[in-house]
């Protein structure tokens, strides 16, 4: 299977989900990779991961969901001509918060309009939703509050949600500031920060923030440390630097 744009179940006609089931340690993880990548990794997550969840990118059609997805994976920024992803497709990776390993699948969402239906049978399978603008294109913008009005319809209540103002790289065709995205966020109760899947600014910390949150909620006790998502994202956030501001 190609990674980039052919979701596993991304036919444009309907969603079908293809479940591997079996005892732990049969090899589903593998067989999954051994498909997906064309190659057996040895020693693969299921058996050696405390805790996973379900991660899932959302916004319009060439905000970035992809790139930001590679850069995260593995570092890299995929340029040239966009190839805008049909369906769905999905990569793994365990990232360690406070020395617990949490496997992340991530989801990786068509953004344009045709392949909603499709993309709507999963969002209730995630437990986080990472919602992307393009800071140089207002129309992604101003379709976040469409965006939420669809999450609240058909993810899980207590879904997390990060609002992302990706391409802060572009400074010189930026339209939206990045009050404009902090006011928004903050109407909605969510954490928010300017990305760039180009130079990978705070890539890594919207995921890692993710997973500390849900491995907090998961493996919450009463008298244990407090998490607030919203401030950590604040506290370790990178700001694009002063010229990029409108
Ligand atoms: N400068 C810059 N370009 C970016 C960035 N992220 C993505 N791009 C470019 O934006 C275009 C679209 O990126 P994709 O990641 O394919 O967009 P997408 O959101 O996955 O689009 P769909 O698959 O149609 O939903 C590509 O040409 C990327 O190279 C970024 O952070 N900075």
């Amino acid at each position: 299977m190609q990674w980039q744009k052919h979701g596993i179940s991304g036919a444009a006609s309907g969603a079908q989900k293809t479940i591997l089931v079996g005892d732990s340690g049969v090899g589903k993880t593998s067989l999954l990779v051994q498909f997906d990548q064309g190659k057996f990794i040895p020693g693969s997550f299921s058996a050696t991961v405390g805790i996973g969840f379900t991660v899932m990118l959302l916004g319009d059609s060439g905000v970035g969901k992809t790139c930001f997805l590679i850069q995260f994976k593995d570092g890299a920024f995929l340029s040239g001509t966009f190839i805008a992803t049909v369906g769905i497709d999905f990569r793994n990776k365990v990232v360690t918060v406070d020395g617990v390993r949490v496997k992340l699948q991530i989801w990786d969402t068509a953004g344009q309009e045709r392949f909603r239906s499709v993309t709507h049978a999963y969002y209730r399978d995630a437990q986080a939703l990472l919602l992307l603008y393009d800071i140089t294109n207002k129309s992604s913008f101003d379709n976040i509050r469409a965006w939420l009005t669809e999450i609240h319809e058909y993810a899980q209540r207590d879904v997390v949600i990060m609002l992302l103002g990706n391409k802060a790289d572009v400074s010189s065709e930026r339209v939206i500031r990045s009050e404009d995205g902090e006011t928004l966020a903050r109407e909605y109760g969510v954490p928010f920060m300017e990305t760039s899947a180009k130079t990978g600014m705070n890539v890594e910390l919207a995921f890692l923030a993710i997973a500390k949150e849900l491995k907090y909620r998961a493996l919450w006790q009463p008298d244990g440390p407090s998490f607030q998502i919203r401030d950590f994202v604040e506290s370790q956030k990178k700001r694009p630097s002063c010229c990029s501001v409108l």
